[in-house]
């Protein structure tokens, strides 16, 4: 032990994985202006969601990412055992949030995406690169959850099975492609440019918004307000994204056509989550934890 690591509190990775998780969330939540989405300037297309809720199911979240992280440590492997612990802390999360939001849904695809990509993190620390991660995110989603209810009938399903479409649960299953082939380019791509970190997070949005089927937006303004999303965010990257005024006064378009047609894009806000979590998680574990 030296003077430094003496004064350092002690950080496990199921700390550590929880610490990135959570600030992926709220550093989500307080991006602003998000289209259709809560942000610093409010509720957005919601009327039942805020701010402080949107952090305070953050921070709720905490134990249960590091639980998925732990039980990942633990098992050392990819299989059925893991996948139903993963699932039991997940729904346990889903109550969690629930109850810290009196009933509003918050995070649940959030609590998904995270949860399998903290428990993959955790599998192998030694390859921390977002497509091997997302990868074996991927693994374990693919393995059937034998002790989930089901029920066949939330927003998601509904509408795969009206529009065809794949949802959040596919979107984990084929390894994030929204995350890895659009979201994390994108961020590289507008940081390089000089954006700024906040009009790089944004244009990164807006790289999963261009392609994703976001089964909150479908639910609620069907397939016109999903198509006004997709093409509204490829109209804003065109022009030169959220830090040209070109760019900015399309993404005004964008918010009041989304708030017009109140569709709010959950599903990509959680995948912008995922992929700040997945930049952080690159550069490597903190000395703290030292070499697992
Ligand atoms: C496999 C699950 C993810 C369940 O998926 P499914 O599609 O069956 O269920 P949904 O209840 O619809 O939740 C999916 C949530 O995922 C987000 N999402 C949407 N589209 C995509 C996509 N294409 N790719 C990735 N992620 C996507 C989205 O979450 C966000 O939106 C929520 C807020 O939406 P809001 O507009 O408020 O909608 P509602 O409250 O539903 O209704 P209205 O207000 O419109 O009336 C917010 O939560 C964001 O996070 C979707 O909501 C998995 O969750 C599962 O299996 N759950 C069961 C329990 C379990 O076993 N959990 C363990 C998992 S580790
Ligand atoms: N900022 C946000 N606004 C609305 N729904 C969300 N789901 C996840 N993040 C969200």
């Amino acid at each position: 032990m030296n003077a430094l690591t003496a004064i350092q509190p002690q950080l496990s990775l199921g700390d550590w994985l929880a610490d990135l998780a959570v600030d992926a969330l709220i550093d989500e939540a307080d991006l602003s202006p998000k289209p259709g989405l809560v942000d610093r300037r409010g509720k957005g297309a919601h009327t039942d969601l805020h701010l402080g809720l949107m952090h305070a199911s953050a921070l709720a979240l905490w134990p249960s990412f590091k639980a998925m992280a732990e039980a990942a440590q633990q098992r050392g492997a990819i299989d059925q055992a893991l996948r139903e612990d993963v699932g039991r802390i997940g729904r346990e999360g889903e109550q969690e949030m629930l109850r810290v939001t009196s009933g509003v849904n918050t995070h649940r695809g959030a609590i998904w995406a995270l949860g399998l990509l903290s428990a993959a993190a955790a599998l192998d620390t030694s390859t921390l690169a977002p497509p091997q991660v997302a990868l074996r995110a991927a693994r374990l989603a693919l393995l059937n959850d034998r002790a989930a209810p089901v029920t066949g009938d939330s927003h998601g399903a509904q509408v795969c099975r009206l529009y065809g479409v794949h949802g959040a649960r596919e979107e984990a299953q084929l390894g994030f492609p929204a995350v890895i082939q659009q979201a994390l380019p994108q961020l590289a791509r507008s940081r390089a440019a000089g954006a700024g970190e906040q009009n790089a997070r944004l244009d990164a949005l807006l790289a999963i918004m261009t392609q994703l089927a976001d089964t909150c937006v479908l639910y609620r303004a069907g397939m016109a307000g999903l198509t006004c999303m997709q093409s509204g965010a490829r109209a804003v990257l065109a022009a030169g994204g959220c830090a040209s005024l070109d760019g900015r006064r399309l993404l005004r378009d964008l918010e009041r056509d989304m708030l017009r047609l109140r569709a709010s894009p959950g599903g990509a806000a959680d995948l912008l989550a995922a992929t700040l979590f997945l930049d952080r998680l690159q550069h490597g574990l903190p000395a703290q934890l030292g070499s697992l």
